[in-house]
């Protein structure tokens, strides 16, 4: 059976999109069709792999798979390529919580919820300290650590540029203090209004951009001080513009693109 696919981006992090709202998909997505769709050199290619499925209490369901399958709660930058998807208003239910999309001027917002910072809730192996882990990999330490809905560790350093990030990412991506291994940021704050960022992604390695990465740097550094509450981010694909709310929620605003279409043979993949 042939099953129609939309491939989208968010600043260079890439989608394979399985609208499944009005038809099911042929069977249950397995972890391991996940992982041969996403594979780049005899799949579709992707960073993360999204499935919309019909929800009753939002305009969609969106499930979303990481590039070795895995399934996981959020994604910033997928959210924002389903909200151009769908258009205005959308909610859209994750296993991460429930977030919200407007469509501005070539750009789309997210509404996240409200982060969480207690050890547990990263989740961390055991209680320490969130706003400076006292842990180091390498010339890596100290780390931040926040849930925005996936888990996340932040170190703030002179050149995020200078981080051997293929080497320290997978090292800390798998350390077994972070039980559901963690997204690993590397950020330099330029002012109190700017922040470059590289992100190892969970299940993925580096990517182009990392729209929850983007969102817990940016709250990283608020609860350090070292930034105002509205900040920009840039990282290697673009910019997210990143606001944490007097409410507590977090609104991330950036681009997202539809790249083209097109179908593939579920049983090829199977
Ligand atoms: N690219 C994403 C994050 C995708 C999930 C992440 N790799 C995880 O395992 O939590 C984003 O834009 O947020």
């Amino acid at each position: 059976m042939r099953v129609e696919f939309i491939k989208m981006h968010g600043l260079g992090n890439d989608f394979i999109v399985l609208d499944a709202r009005e038809n099911a998909l042929p069977a249950a997505l397995t972890n391991e069709t996940a992982r041969a769709l996403a594979d780049r050199h005899t799949g579709i290619g992707c960073d993360q792999l999204i499935v919309l499925e019909p929800s009753d209490s939002a305009t969609c369901r969106m499930r979303i798979y990481n590039h070795d399958g895995g399934e996981v709660e959020a994604c910033g930058n997928a959210t924002r390529a389903v909200g151009l998807l769908l258009g205005e208003p959308a909610r859209i239910a994750t296993s991460g919580g429930m977030l919200e999309t407007t469509l501005g001027d070539g750009v789309v917002s997210v509404e996240l919820e409200t982060p969480r910072c207690e050890w547990e809730q990263i989740p961390l192996a055991y209680a320490m300290d969130t706003l400076a882990m006292p842990l180091g990999w390498g010339e890596l330490e100290q780390p931040v650590a926040v849930n925005v809905g996936n888990p996340h560790a932040i170190f703030f350093v002179d050149d995020c540029d200078a981080v051997p990030l293929d080497q320290l990412g997978p090292e800390i991506e798998h350390d077994a203090v972070f039980p559901e291994r963690v997204n690993v940021n590397v950020a330099t704050v330029v002012d109190r209004q700017t922040i470059r960022l590289r992100v190892w992604e969970r299940g993925v390695g580096q990517t182009r951009a990392c729209g929850t990465g983007a969102c817990a740097t940016a709250v990283a550094a608020m609860r350090r001080k070292l930034v105002d509450r509205e900040v920009t981010v840039h990282l290697p694909g673009g910019p997210l513009t990143i606001a944490w709310r007097e409410d507590g929620g977090i609104t991330m605003t950036g681009g997202a693109t539809e790249s083209f279409r097109g179908s593939f043979e579920w049983d090829d993949f199977a």
